[in-house]
Order: C-alpha cells, then structure tokens, then sequence
C-alpha cells in the first residue's frame, strides 16, 4: 500500500498454505495449525508492510489491512472479533481495550517500541506481544546522521528561505561535524549503530546508559547524565519510553548542555520537556534541535499539529534551525519490508506452533518440531497463572498419553506450557482440552495440529468437528 494512502481497507482471502522453510520445519517435521486456520481473523493497522500480509494471509488466516490508526470506538468493535491485531506506535491498546479482545491470542507490535500496548494486561489475558527489536534501527541511525549535519549547517532553515525564493548564503554559525562530540543517551541498538556511523565522520562520541555496555570503536561510556550534557556538542536521546526516561529533559538538563549545542530526539515524545526546550531555543542557549516525536501525534496522515494537539505547536513552529519530522525514524521502505517478515514470522509461529521466543510479555517457549514418525500428534499450548500445583494437576491429566516432548516457563504472574502428545484419538483430545481448559489457573488453552495428508482424517477431521462443537471457547477459552 502506498504512502499516505487514508480510509483505505484491505480484505484478504484465506490463500492455501504457503511452504515455508523454518526452524520448525525439516525433511521429516510436521507444519503445525490450528485446526481451522481460515477462521483466525487477523487485522494489520497503520499502513504494515505488504510483505506482512503475504505472509499472514499466506497462513491461510483472514486479513484484514487499513493504512491508519481506528478511533477507540471503532477499534473497540473491531477487536472483538480477531484472534491477532497488528499495529505500529499509534494505536494505544490499553486495558480497557484489551478487556472486549476475548477471542486475541497475540499482538504484532511492527516496530521496536512497545510502550503503546499494557503489557500486563495484555499477559494477563493470556495475549502475548510480539515486536521487531531491531529491524528500524539503521534508519533511525541514518536520519540521526542527516539531521546532525542539517542543524550544524542550518540547512532546514536556508531550505524554507529558498522555497520562499529569498536567497540568504550565510557561513555564520554554519560548522563542519568532523572533531565534534556526540553524546548519545541509550546506547541500544540504535545508539551503538549511531555512535559507529557519527565515528566514521570525524565525531568524538561519548555514551550514557543505565547499563555497563562494551563502547564501540572509541566511544567512551560516562558515568552520569549530567557529565554527558556537559561535554556534547549534539545531544541525541535514543531511550525506551518508561517511568525513568519520562521528562527526562527539562530545564535542569537544558541548562546544562554547552552554550551553542543541539538537542535531537527520535526516542519518544514523552522523554523531552517541550517547554524546556522552547526556552532553550528562544534564549539561544541552544543553536538548533531535531525533533521526530512528540507527546501527542496525531492519528494519520493529512491530520494537523496543532496547538489542539499540543499546547506549545505554533511557539515550537516559529523557532529557527528547528527540524520537525512527522515519527519517520524508522519509516523508509527497508526497515518496513524487514520489520512486516519479523513480526508476520513471530505471529504466524505464535498462532501455529505456539513458539513464544520473542515475546516482551510472555515467557518464552520452544519445542522441537512434531517428527513425521510422531503419529497422530497434537501439541497442547497452556497459558496459566503462575501459581503452585499446576503442573502437577496437568501432568495428571497428561500422564495417560504419550508425550513426546514437554516445556514450560514463567514470567511474573504467567507460565506457560507447552506439550506434544502422540497416539491421541478424537475422544483423548477432547478430554485432554475439557480437562486442562477447565484447571483453575487456566487463562488459555489451545491444541495446534499436523494436517499432514497422512493424518488428515484422524486429525484434522477430527479437529473440525470439535472446533464445531466447542467454537468458540476452542481458540479463546479464558478464565476471567
Ligand atoms: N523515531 C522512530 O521512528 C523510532 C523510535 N524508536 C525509539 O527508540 C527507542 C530506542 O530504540 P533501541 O535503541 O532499539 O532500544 P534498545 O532497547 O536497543 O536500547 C535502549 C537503551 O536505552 C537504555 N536505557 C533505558 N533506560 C535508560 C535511562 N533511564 N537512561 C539511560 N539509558 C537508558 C537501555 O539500557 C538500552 O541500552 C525505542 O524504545 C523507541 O521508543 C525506535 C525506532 C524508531
Ligand atoms: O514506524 C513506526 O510507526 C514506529 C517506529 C517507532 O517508533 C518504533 O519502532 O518504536
């Protein structure tokens, strides 16, 4: 879908079922689904990659895609109906949204950020979130790097004036970035990427994280925020937003950076006081300042920023050398493509297997795949509130069939396990779901499939028939 393209929904037919290699997959291992994967209802918001929905709708599964964010009420009506929900960084999945998503089984954050969706609610339901933790970051790098040079050169200023046909050459107060320091805060995946790229071009880059990290090249680490402020020419935040980094600078911190230095943030809108930085532009404290998020942003494209929408929007649009982009760090054609295949990958390995490595709310699970010479398997997925004795009710209930293979874990409050289980007949899967789904802890149960030719009558029949029959506690039976 294009860029900018608004009010625009694409409905997806369930297509057969793509070969795929994956780790799950050998000469000899069985592809696993849920036992009718062309009812799992998938909706992709804020313009995802069609790479992500080739991959979804490759599954099988029905997709719906829209190229914006929905309003709350329009959201709220939607996700009741699907077992996955894909957004990017606008659609804020709280609580109260979660709690009409009875039938969602997991969350496709498609970027890195995962600050706009409650993660423990969304656990505690059994939903677990997946994201892409490092597909964007070379382009947020990348944009940091042109934005660097475009203030030090005043180069979004002479840009307007020229647009405006008024011709200003000016070498005042324009510089070269070679010899200059860099002071990164956050030195993650896009930091680190950064402080190589500023390296290369003749920077000096100094670095403060919560964390002890290896620096890179020559970078050097520094002990407090204050010191960092202190010693950078350019100052660019590259957090995750939480309770520390909210507000993290204001004026104390302003005032602290060099007379004549820069401020940039593509990290989140909440990290930098806007006032402070106002101040600190108005006193020419500060030369310049690039700016990618904002406190409040508006919902899709061709929206306006405005004071509406935050308070100080046409102070911060009068300021000189100040760059303002509409959240585009990680908005170039490569990240999204690379992000859509990560996270469709996580989601479709999620609904199918129940494989939650990478999951930021869930613990994080595995098993070998199901071996063609594992006859008439099933595997038994078991989301469950982490409380004592559990386990020991469901290997009870297991302990009358043959499992191949069993893993569990725990994060907090939730643990989850997983179970292949070979020989099983109509009547074994329909008491081994009865009985697990009905222990106490349960949160989720599901029971995933081979629909091999070879077992297709046993199995998959069979697990048509009781989809029928217990649809649709089968896909989202939850205590509440
Ligand atoms: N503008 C855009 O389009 C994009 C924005 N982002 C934002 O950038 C953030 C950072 O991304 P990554 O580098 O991939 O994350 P990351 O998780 O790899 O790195 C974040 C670093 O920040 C550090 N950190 C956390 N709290 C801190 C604190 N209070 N003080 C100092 N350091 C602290 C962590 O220890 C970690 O090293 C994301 O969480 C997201 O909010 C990410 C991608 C695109
Ligand atoms: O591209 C997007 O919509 C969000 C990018 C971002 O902020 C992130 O990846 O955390």
């Amino acid at each position: 879908m294009a860029q900018g393209q608004v009010n625009q929904y694409q409905l997806v037919s369930p297509q057969p079922n793509l070969k795929r290699s994956s780790s799950f997959t050998s000469t000899h291992a069985k592809a696993l689904k849920p036992f009718a994967s062309g009812d799992i209802k998938i909706l992709l918001l804020e313009n995802i990659s069609q790479a992500a929905i080739d991959i979804l709708s490759g599954e099988g599964y029905q997709v719906e895609a829209h190229s914006k964010s929905l309003s709350d009420d329009v959201l709220i009506e939607k996700i009741r109906d699907v077992h996955c929900i894909g957004i990017r960084s606008k659609t804020k999945l709280t609580s109260k949204v979660l709690a009409e998503a009875k039938k969602l089984l997991v969350i496709g954050c498609f970027c890195i950020g995962t600050n706009q969706v409650d993660l423990e609610a969304a656990a505690r339901q059994g939903i677990s979130v997946f994201n892409s933790p490092f597909s964007n970051s070379r382009s947020v790098a990348e944009l940091v790097i042109g934005e660097i040079i475009f203030l030090s050169r005043q180069l979004g200023d002479r840009n307007i004036e020229m647009h405006q046909g008024i011709w200003n050459k000016v070498s005042a107060n324009c510089y070269e970035i070679r010899g200059k320091t860099l002071g990164i805060i956050g030195y993650g995946h896009i930091g680190s990427q950064l402080s190589v790229l500023a390296e290369s071009m003749g920077m000096t880059v100094y670095f403060y994280d919560i964390i002890q990290i290896m620096p890179l090249g020559i970078a050097k680490q520094v002990s407090t925020l204050h010191e960092l402020l202190e010693r950078a020419d350019f100052v660019t935040l590259h957090v995750p937003e939480t309770e520390d980094t909210k507000n993290m600078i204001g004026d104390a911190e302003i005032s602290k950076m060099k007379k004549g230095s820069y401020l940039i943030n593509a990290s989140r809108g909440t990290v930098v006081q806007i006032p402070a930085l106002l101040k600190g532009l108005q006193s020419e404290h500060l030369r310049g300042a690039a700016i990618d998020v904002y406190p409040r942003e508006p919902r899709s494209n061709g929206q306006n920023f405005n004071d509406e929408l935050n308070s100080w929007a046409s102070e911060l649009l009068k300021c000189k050398n100040l760059i303002l982009s509409p959240h585009i760090g990680g908005s170039t054609e490569e990240a999204q493509r690379m992000i859509g295949i990560e996270v469709a990958t996580a989601l479709f390995k999620y609904i199918n297997y129940g494989t939650s490595i990478g999951a930021v709310n869930f613990p994080e699970i595995d098993l070998r795949a199901i071996q063609d010479t594992e006859k008439n398997s099933i595997r038994v997925l078991f989301a469950h509130q982490n409380v004592p004795g559990v386990l020991k009710e469901i290997n009870q209930i297991l302990a009358d069939h043959n499992v191949e293979k069993q893993h569990s874990d725990s994060r907090g409050e939730i643990a989850y396990m997983m179970a292949d289980i070979s020989d099983v007949n109509e009547d074994d899967i329909r008491k081994i779901y009865d009985t697990i789904s009905s222990a106490k802890a349960n949160i989720l149960t599901r029971i995933t499939a081979s629909q091999s030719p070879a077992d297709k009558i046993k199995i998959g029949e069979i697990g048509f028939e009781l989809v029928k029959l217990i649809s649709p506690a089968f896909l989202s039976l939850r205590c509440t």
